[in-house]
């Protein structure tokens, strides 16, 4: 999971959105030490029944890996089991969201968060620059004054794939970003650019 978000304790606070969650709860596992109240996202309705369906089940093998990329597992208090327990105990909801919409939970008024984040979701959700500039606006409304937006992104894509099904992505370069972003009133703490792992993957012939 290259895009799962990684928190120290400087950024801490009551409440945490993520805006575009997919079926997945990797983004916050390492935030949920420092936030007592998570909410997650999603516009499809079956991915918000899989984070659902995890409050039961079982996603011990990526809390374990993202632990000890941060090499917590080496850490008592917060080995993969206690993050697991915490995690499951601090998700209080699921919501539907569009980042289409001036408020992305309409028809319900979500209060703002100390943080809000979104992983690769705008990019998949907007056709054009113009879209993600508004998606971007309303997103950021979820914010506190004095909160933080922690963004996940990819640059310069055209199309990703999920198994064979393809979905089409915004291109977006870093200027593009930071514009938009003080354009609406942030300043930029960290944009740190990674290089793009590319995988080639063989299907076995029967
Ligand atoms: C590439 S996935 C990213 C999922 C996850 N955040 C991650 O980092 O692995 C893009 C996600 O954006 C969601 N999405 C697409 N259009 C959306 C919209 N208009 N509003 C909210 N979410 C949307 C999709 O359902 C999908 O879960």
């Amino acid at each position: 999971f290259d895009s799962s978000v990684s928190f120290s304790g400087k950024y801490k606070g009551q409440r945490l959105i993520e805006v575009g969650s997919g079926p997945t709860i990797h983004s916050i596992i390492s935030a949920c030490e420092y936030f007592q109240e998570i909410v997650q996202s999603d516009f499809a309705d079956n991915n918000r029944k899989e984070i659902v369906k995890w409050l039961k089940n079982d996603w011990y093998p990526i809390i374990q890996h993202v632990c000890a990329i941060e090499g917590k597992n080496r850490n008592h208090s917060t080995r993969p089991f206690d993050v697991e327990v915490n995690l499951r105990q601090r998700v209080k909801q699921v919501l539907k969201c569009d980042v289409r919409l001036e408020n992305p939970f309409h028809p319900h008024n979500i209060d703002p968060a100390e943080c809000v984040i979104t992983s690769l979701c705008l990019e998949a959700a907007c056709k054009d620059l113009e879209t993600y500039r508004k998606a971007l606006r309303g997103v950021a409304t979820l914010v506190r004054p004095g909160g933080i937006l922690v963004m996940v992104g990819v640059l310069g894509q055209t199309f990703y794939y999920v198994n064979e099904k393809r979905f089409s992505c915004l291109i977006l370069s870093k200027p593009n970003i930071e514009s938009i972003l003080e354009n609406l009133g942030f300043t930029i703490h960290e944009f740190n650019i990674l290089p793009a792992r590319c995988f080639i993957l063989n299907k076995k012939s029967r």
